[in-house]
């Protein structure tokens, strides 16, 4: 079973925004990209803008999507992690289901434990940070 899930790669300020899973989710207590599981009839940039509002109560700008990473925790089950990069827009960020949030700068983007699903994008990430800079 492939599980699709999108993420949005938060840029404000010359930082990128990282939270922290709590307890009650699953991989209590890793840092991921903020989003969640791709609802059937949803497309995956309809599915990222809801779950960010549910989740840190902000509003973001879509600008790119990058290809996905596939991890399976369990056999049988692949979580296909859709990225994509995007800018804070309006609205107090208030954490409803995680632990902990933080902006990473570049030289902090390793200090965080990511998801096993996180680290290849977290590698592009730096690779592009400041070409990405730049842009955004
Ligand atoms: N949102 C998100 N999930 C990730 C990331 N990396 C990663 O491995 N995952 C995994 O992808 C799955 C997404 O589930 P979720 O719990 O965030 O999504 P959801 O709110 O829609 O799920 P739920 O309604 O079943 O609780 C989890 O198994 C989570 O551990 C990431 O960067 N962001």
């Amino acid at each position: 079973m492939i599980i699709p899930v999108t993420c949005a790669i938060i840029l404000f300020e010359g930082k990128v925004l990282a939270t922290q899973r709590s307890e009650s989710m699953n991989l209590p207590g890793l840092w991921e990209f903020p989003g969640g599981k791709v609802e059937s009839g949803e497309s995956p940039e309809d599915c990222l803008h809801r779950e960010i509002k549910e989740e840190l109560n902000i509003k973001i700008d879509l600008w790119d999507r990058w290809d996905f990473s596939e991890h399976s925790y369990q056999p049988g089950k692949t979580i296909q992690l859709i990225p994509f990069l995007a800018s804070y827009k309006a609205g107090e960020l208030i954490l409803s289901e995680h632990a902990a949030f933080r902006w990473l700068g570049l030289s902090e983007l390793f200090e965080v434990n990511w998801a096993q699903a996180d680290i290849p994008i977290v590698q592009e990430l730096s690779r592009k940070w400041e070409s990405i800079q730049k842009n955004y």
